[in-house]
């Protein structure tokens, strides 16, 4: 088994005769248990959106996925993407697959591609929650199905009254509906990070009209523990909260976990 190396890199894995070095600073865990990866490809959405992939890696997942649709990658590290072409020659010619090589990130404006798009990733963890924010945001990205630490995704799948619910559970259930497909141990990956993973899917379905929402939802959740009442008047006037909690029949009491999507949007309209 491959361990995490006392340097910046992970043990060499042997492609043929090439050695590739797995690179800690790109988040390179490369998901290797077959069963993981095919139950990712049962849980896409059915319909004909291109697929992106990001950070496809050593190519394990974007196999499956060239065989069902058609794949945009955008993968960082200039080593795997020249792997990549050679491993994917034919799908390349025949246009099933495209590379992109370089930082996604540095790629995405309000649009990562000017069609619509289903996500499907295992995601680098160290900008996994900044990866589906945008994706969350871009209105050409209509599903989300990605791989990442298991913290992070009950946070985005979080229910109001639920420990995780946050303003990433909030974020999401204002664009649709998200749900853990499955729960994934260290020992599905090589090298094996020390936490573990799960794989989840957002379907949106709804459209966002609030620019800025998020700017109520940080000052919210800031202090998750005081009340909301507390949070929001670091910001908000108190007349104001008295009255859009009076008429919402909200309690001054109330923690930030305990208040619904819905009434988030309400307060935020009754706000601003
Ligand atoms: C967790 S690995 C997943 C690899 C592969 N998809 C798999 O499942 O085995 C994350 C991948 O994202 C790539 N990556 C990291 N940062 C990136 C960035 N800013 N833009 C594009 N790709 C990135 C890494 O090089 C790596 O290939």
């Amino acid at each position: 088994m491959l361990t995490y190396p006392k340097y910046n890199y992970y043990k060499l894995l042997l492609m043929n005769t090439k050695a590739i070095v797995a690179k800690k600073r790109y988040g390179q865990n490369f998901l290797k248990d077959q069963s993981v990866l095919r139950k990712i490809v049962e849980a896409m959405p059915k319909n004909d959106h291109k697929i992106v992939e990001i950070g496809p890696g050593l190519g394990d997942l974007t196999k499956y996925l060239v065989d069902v649709k058609s794949v945009e990658a955008f993968e960082v590290d200039t080593d795997l993407c020249k792997l990549l072409q050679s491993k994917f020659k034919e799908e390349i010619v025949t246009k099933r697959l495209h590379i992109n090589c370089g930082d996604v990130l540095k790629a995405w404006k309000s649009e990562l591609i000017d069609k619509p798009y289903d996500l499907v990733a295992n995601l680098p963890y160290y900008i996994a929650t900044n990866i589906i924010l945008k994706a969350l945001a871009d209105p050409m990205c209509k599903n989300i199905l990605v791989m990442v630490q298991l913290e992070v995704a009950e946070k985005f799948c979080a229910n109001e009254g639920e420990k995780a619910f946050g303003s990433l559970s909030v974020i999401t259930q204002s664009v649709g509906d998200a749900r853990i497909v499955v729960q994934v141990p260290p020992t599905a990956f090589e090298p094996p990070p020390k936490i573990d993973s799960a794989v989840f899917l957002i379907k949106k379905n709804r459209d966002r009209d609030d620019e800025d929402f998020e700017g109520l939802l940080r000052v919210a959740f800031k202090q998750p523990r005081k009340t909301l009442m507390k949070n929001l008047s670091q910001t908000y006037k108190k007349d104001a909260l008295l009255e859009a909690f009076l008429e919402l029949s909200l309690s001054q009491t109330v923690r930030p976990h305990q208040v619904s999507t819905d009434y988030y949007h309400q307060l935020y309209k009754k706000l601003i």
